[in-house]
Formats: C-alpha cells, structure tokens, sequence
C-alpha cells in the first residue's frame, strides 16, 4: 500500500489552527413544555488534522452538535464554525454548498447506491458537485481504502466494513475540511469496524485529514486522538491520547456520579 500524499504524524504537530470550533452553542427544541435544551452553551474546538471522538449517554447532544457543525440544524444561539466560515446567518443555499465542499459525512448505514460500483460511488458524487477530479488525491484515497480488486464490485457484493471503508472513501472524495462521521461502525462486527476505523485513522495520520465522530464504543474512541464528553448537552470532560480502558473508566465514572448526585 504507497501512501503518496503523506502528513507528519499528528503526535508530534504543535496545535494547529481548529477545523471547526463551537462557541458558546446552544440548540433547544420545542417550546413550552416540548422545550429540550439539546445543547447548553458548548464550547470546543476540532483540531485541523486531529481525530476526535465525541462521547457521552443517549440524549446528551452528540448528534444534536454534529449537525449544528455540521450546517445540518440550525443553532440557537452562540457560534459555529467551519474553519473561518461562521455557520450562523448563512443563507440556504451558501449552506448547502458549504456542506457539499467542505464537509464529508459517514452515516451508521452506509448509504452507497447499490446499482454503482464501488468506484463510482466514491467518485461520483465529486464529479456531480461540478469539480474535477484531483486525481493524484483519489489515488492516494484509494491507495489507502485497501480496496483494489473490489473497485469494480457492487455494494452488495462487498461485506460490510469494506462497504462503509467505500463510503468513508465517498467522504474523503472531495478533501474536505471535516468529516463527520455518525455511529460509523454502529452496524459492523468487530472485525470489521476495527478496519474502517483503521482507515478513519489512516485519512487523519497519513492523509492529513481532520475526523470528528460520534461513537457509543470504547474501542472506537480509543483510535481517535482526543475524545470529548458530552452529558445533558454540556461538555464535561476530554481524554488525549485516549485508551479503550481510559474512556471506559471515564463513562463508569459519569455513571455513579450521574446515579449518586
Ligand atoms: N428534532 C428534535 N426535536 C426535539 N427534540 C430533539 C430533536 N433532536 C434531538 N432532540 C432531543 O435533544 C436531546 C439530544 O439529542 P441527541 O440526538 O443529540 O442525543 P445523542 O447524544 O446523539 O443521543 P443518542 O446517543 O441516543 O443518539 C435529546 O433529549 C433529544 O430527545
């Protein structure tokens, strides 16, 4: 496997300048007795180049902060930005394509069109978006992919990890400034997770890309440079260099002091 488009190791980079940076973010549903406070002024950075994971119980916001960074959901109040794009107050249209350029997204279900090959569901989407092909990008993208000898295959005849390893590929099509990935191997057994996990973290160490994703796992978390802790829509707590141990001893913790206070 050549690794062509190489970036330094992201152990050793100085703090970069954040991807995309939450401020102050708040995001309520509903009104009256429906009001939810999803989110309670949430402020965080995603570090250009840096694989973080985003923790935390059912109904702590993790999803509700993916979109609101995302440009999927709107925010309350407070500021969210992608790189030096601030979200809030764009209009519908400069949101939309924001999102099309800059922002790739990884779905628990893989969502690749079934009646496309593998190739081209990685690289269609970039060419219907109006750019050209970097080239020299795809081949380092499906150098790194692992999956030469099934690019010609359809989804169905892929297991399961190599059909979302084909769409974290899809994601990664564009370069974009962020992926965003949800619950990316919520569907896939450990095997296969433990490979599209590998290649999150290949896009970030050795393709400089920067991956923000929500995850429920230990394991999953633990491949990530840096995992923040969600609880009732409020950051509480961050790991560096986190181990599947180390979070799991940080969830118990949540745990008992969510059952004791
Ligand atoms: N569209 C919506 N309308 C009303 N309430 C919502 C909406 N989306 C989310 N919520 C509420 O906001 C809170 C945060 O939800 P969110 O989905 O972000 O949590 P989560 O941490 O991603 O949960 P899970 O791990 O179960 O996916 C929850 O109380 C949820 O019920």
């Amino acid at each position: 496997m050549s690794m062509q488009a190489a970036a330094p190791a992201t152990a050793h980079l100085p703090e970069t300048a954040a991807a995309a940076r939450a401020t102050g973010l708040s995001k309520v549903y509903g009104e009256g007795e429906t009001r939810v406070v999803a989110l309670d002024s949430v402020s965080v950075e995603f570090g250009r180049g840096r694989f973080t994971a985003i923790m935390g119980p059912s109904g702590s916001g993790k999803s509700t902060l993916m979109h609101c960074m995302a440009g999927l959901d709107s925010v309350s109040a407070g500021s969210a930005r992608i790189g030096d794009t601030e979200l809030t107050g764009l209009k519908d249209r400069q949101l939309t394509r924001l999102r099309r350029d800059s922002v790739g997204f990884v779905f628990q279900s893989f969502n690749l069109l079934p009646t496309l090959t593998a190739l081209e569901n990685i690289t269609l989407p970039t060419a219907i978006a109006g750019h050209r092909p970097d080239q020299g990008w795809l081949d380092t993208v499906m150098a790194t992919v692992g999956l030469s000898g099934r690019l010609n295959h359809r989804p169905s005849q892929l297991s399961g990890g190599q059909q979302q390893r084909v769409a974290v590929a899809r994601a990664l099509a564009s370069r974009p400034e962020i992926v965003f990935a949800d619950e990316p191997t919520g569907n896939l057994d450990s095997r296969s997770g433990a490979e599209v996990l590998g290649f999150l973290r290949d896009s970030v160490r050795e393709l400089g890309q920067t991956v923000v994703m929500v995850t429920h796992d230990p394991v999953a978390a633990a491949y990530a440079d840096r995992v923040v802790f969600l609880a009732d829509g409020r950051l509480t707590d961050e790991l560096v260099a986190p181990t599947a141990e180390g979070v799991l001893d940080r969830m118990r913790r949540f745990d008992t002091e969510g059952r004791t206070s």
